[in-house]
């Protein structure tokens, strides 16, 4: 998709390596101003080398890494971003809003302690000791530390980890009250309906490379196929038959079946069983897409010749 503005995070052709292992691979992204961008993939995909190289935590082997348009090793972009990663060491003994007072000093234009703890919800926790809160309410804290600075770029790797579904609904409601005040969110996440819930455009990685760049709705769309629910007296060997049929399974009294296209099968079956019922047809979810895109990718890497056939 053509974006007019400059973007604000961009890796190029990034290669990163740890001894024999390639991390990046030649990855590409972009964040632009006020865009919330949720990079998903799967367990060592290379998000989180792809979120240390634009925050300059580790250096590019091959390729070019920005923030802000500079390196992103440099003081100056490096104020206007806020980051939230998975492992976070903070001075146990601190309080809390001794925590948030020293980060947000850091900052040229900060917001009040005040502001900052209640977009975080953490108002009654300011005079807690870091070390003795729980999991949970940590996070919610250095979320507090990502956005005191009052950031145009926020990193949050895998914000949600270890919260309830409450504190993670309210971390939600917070992320977006900071999109709409402009600031651009990069998101880590494991959760496709995080990113179903907050996301214009996501981004899915796979062995280092960037695989899939789109809206969820357009990586839903790369999934053709259709499940099919009812309730009926035909034997699942019957229907694995008939042409088009992906998958076919019964459970608790119900039979489900994948197909790529709905219409035909849901013809066959009326005919075939009028007592039928409860029937449902579904287009696949994120879930799907995210699993059959990142199916193909591996299929594609571990059998290279494939490709060129
Ligand atoms: N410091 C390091 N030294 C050696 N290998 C590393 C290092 N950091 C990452 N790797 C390797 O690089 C690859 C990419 O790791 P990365 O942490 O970026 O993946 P990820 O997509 O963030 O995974 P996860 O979802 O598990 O957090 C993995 O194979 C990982 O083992």
């Amino acid at each position: 998709m053509p974006h007019a503005e400059k973007p604000i995070a961009r890796l190029a052709g990034a290669v990163k390596r740890y001894g024999s292992l390639t991390a990046l691979d030649g990855a590409e992204l972009q964040v632009h101003p006020g865009e919330l961008l949720a990079l998903l993939g799967p367990n060592g995909a290379g998000k989180t080398t792809a979120i240390a190289l634009l925050l300059g935590l580790v250096r590019a082997d091959a390729g070019s890494v920005q923030l802000f348009g500079e390196d992103p090793q440099s003081i100056e972009p490096r104020r206007r971003i806020g980051v939230m990663l998975q492992h976070a060491e903070l001075p146990p003994t601190l309080r809390v809003g001794e925590l948030l007072r020293l980060t947000a000093s850091y900052y040229p234009n900060p917001r009040s302690l005040q502001e900052s703890a209640a977009l975080a919800g953490i108002g009654d926790l300011l005079r807690r000791p870091y070390a003795k809160l729980s999991g949970g309410q940590q996070r919610r804290v250095q979320f507090a530390l990502a956005l005191c600075g009052r950031p145009e770029l926020l990193f949050l790797d895998e914000p949600t980890v270890g919260m309830d579904i409450d504190a993670r609904q309210k971390l939600w409601a917070a992320i977006r009250q900071l999109i709409d005040e402009g600031c651009a969110v990069l998101l880590t996440t494991h959760y496709l309906e995080e990113a179903e819930a907050l996301a214009d455009r996501v981004c899915v990685m796979s062995h280092g490379k960037v695989i899939h760049e789109g809206t969820v709705e357009t990586l839903r769309a790369r999934v053709a196929q259709k499940r099919i629910r009812c309730r009926t007296t035909l034997p699942a060997e019957l229907i694995r038959d008939w042409p088009g049929i992906g998958e076919v399974r019964q459970e608790n009294g119900r039979t489900y079946i994948v197909t790529a296209e709905a219409e035909p099968v849901v013809r066959r079956l009326l005919e075939a069983d009028p007592q039928l019922g409860e029937l449902e047809v579904q287009r696949a979810g994120l879930a799907e897409a995210f699993t059959e895109l990142t199916r193909d990718a591996d299929e594609a890497s571990t059998n290279p010749q494939r490709e060129a056939a």
